[in-house]
C-alpha cells in the first residue's frame, strides 16, 4: 500500500479491530494492527483511539518522545480522504493545528452584543449629563 493513497472516513472507521487497527492521527493515516501488542500505553488504548474516530488529540496528550514519532513513519499507509466534506472537517483533517485542537470560532453571543449596546447608551448619556451641566448648572458660575 501507497503511503500517497488516500482513504474515506468510512473505510478507516472499519478498521478498529484487535487484528486490524488503523488510527488517524494529523489528517495521516497508520496502521497498527502488528504494534499494538507492543505499544507501551498498551492495545487498548489505541482500540479506543481508533474507535473514537481521531486519534489526534489522544495522541498528543501522552506527549509522546521522537521514538514514538519516527516509529509511526514505518505504520503510514496514506491520509483521510477528504473530498465532500465541509470546509471546516476538511481543516480538521488535514491541517496539524486543526487537527488536534477544536476550532473556536468567535461569535458575537447576544450577551456581547447586550453589553456593547449599554455601553453606547452609558457614552450616551454621559455626553447628555455634560451638556445639561454646562447649559443649565454651571452656566453662572
Ligand atoms: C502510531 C501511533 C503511536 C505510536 C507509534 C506510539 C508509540 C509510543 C511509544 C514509543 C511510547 C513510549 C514513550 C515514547 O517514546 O513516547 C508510547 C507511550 C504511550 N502511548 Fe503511544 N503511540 C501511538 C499512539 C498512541 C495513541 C493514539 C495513544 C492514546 C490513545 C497512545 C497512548 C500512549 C500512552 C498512554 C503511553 C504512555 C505509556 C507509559 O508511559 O506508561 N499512543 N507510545
Amino acid at each position: 500500500m501507497l503511503a500517497s493513497e488516500t482513504f474515506s472516513f468510512s473505510e478507516i472507521s472499519t478498521h478498529t479491530s484487535k487484528d486490524d487497527c488503523w488510527l488517524i492521527i494529523h489528517g495521516k493515516v497508520y496502521d497498527v494492527s502488528n504494534f499494538l501488542e507492543d505499544h507501551p500505553g498498551g492495545y487498548d488504548v489505541l482500540l479506543q483511539a481508533a474507535a473514537n474516530g481521531d486519534a489526534t488529540q489522544s495522541f498528543e496528550e501522552v506527549a509522546h518522545g521522537s521514538s514514538a514519532t519516527s516509529m509511526m513513519e514505518g505504520f503510514l499507509i496514506g491520509s483521510v480522504h477528504v473530498d465532500g466534506l465541509p470546509k471546516e472537517k476538511q481543516a480538521r483533517a488535514t491541517d496539524p493545528f486543526f487537527a488536534h485542537k477544536p476550532q473556536k470560532i468567535k461569535q458575537a453571543t447576544s450577551s456581547t452584543s447586550f453589553m456593547d449596546n449599554l455601553l453606547h447608551l452609558l457614552t450616551l448619556a454621559l455626553a447628555l449629563a455634560n451638556w445639561y451641566y454646562f447649559t443649565y448648572i454651571n452656566v453662572n458660575a
